[in-house]
């Protein structure tokens, strides 16, 4: 059985943010992830964690100047000690959290530009290493290009042969079954190919990113298909609600009170 956390950026946004964890919690979901926490105080985001009861799944590194068009900044060469920055204030967040993986991302770069590429092979070891020291999975994520023209990462078999040379133990990738469909489509044979690296895993229709079940892709059977190749990480419900984030729930019933990953 999947263990799913509520993406709280994108769902129960009819409530102030920090007041999303009680209503995530009221609709039966153990765990949480969102991209960012940085808006608020590290304590006030593990405060509303321990009152309801929930697991802090993941969490994106801080990301350069997201207001700006920024995407992450791992490889923009000329950024690394900003990236080693955002690496120290995450991690100050993972304190308070308990979170166990951390997001880092790539940014806005030409995937085969020499320089770009040197720049967050750099910035990927460094980041690994460091948040490896406190216990935590670094974990990387390929996203379409339709959702995010120019990102670097923007293909599966990159991040997963990235993973293979830096062979790092804490290293992982963050599989999004929405993008993955977007991207390369044959996602049950990728999730089989790449279960030994996957450190998280998140959901969404295609091609809205509505709630699972309402688009091209049997969600359902993927969530089986996670069980069936012993997966026991989260699934992280990345979706944005197409008519309120309670009403679009009916999906979420047959899971309702998962386990207890980690
Ligand atoms: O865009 C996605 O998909 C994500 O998971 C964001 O957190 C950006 O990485
Ligand atoms: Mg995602």
């Amino acid at each position: 059985m999947p263990r799913f956390a509520a993406n709280l950026t994108l769902m129960f946004t009819e409530h102030a943010f920090l007041d999303r964890f009680a209503a995530a919690a009221d609709a039966g979901f153990r765990a949480v992830e969102f991209l960012f926490p940085y808006a608020h105080p590290p304590e006030a985001i593990g405060e509303r964690l321990r009152r309801n009861g929930l697991t802090q799944a993941l969490f994106n590194l801080p990301p350069g100047d997201w207001a700006a068009g920024e995407r992450g900044i791992a490889a923009l060469p000329g950024r690394f000690a900003d990236l080693q920055a955002g690496v120290e204030t995450g991690l100050l967040y993972a304190e308070a959290t308990g979170v166990a993986r951390l997001h880092l991302m790539a940014g806005l770069a030409d995937h085969d530009d020499p320089e770009a590429q040197a720049a967050y092979r750099r910035s990927v070891a460094w980041a690994a290493e460091r948040v490896g020291r406190a216990g935590l999975n670094l974990v990387l994520e390929p996203i379409n290009a339709r959702n995010m023209p120019g990102y670097f990462l923007d293909d599966f078999g990159a991040a997963a042969a990235l993973i293979a040379a830096l062979n790092l133990p804490n290293l992982k990738l963050q599989f999004d079954l929405y993008h993955c469909q977007i991207m390369h489509g044959d996602v049950t044979m990728r999730l089989r190919q790449l279960m030994p690296i996957i450190g998280h895993v998140q959901t969404a229709s295609v091609p809205e990113r509505h709630e699972p079940g309402t688009g091209e892709m049997n969600d359902a059977f993927l969530f089986a298909e996670l069980d069936r190749l012993g997966y026991d990480g989260f699934v992280g419900c990345e979706y944005n609600p197409r008519a309120g984030t309670t009403e679009g729930l009916g999906w979420f019933t047959p899971y309702r009170d998962g386990g207890t990953a980690q």
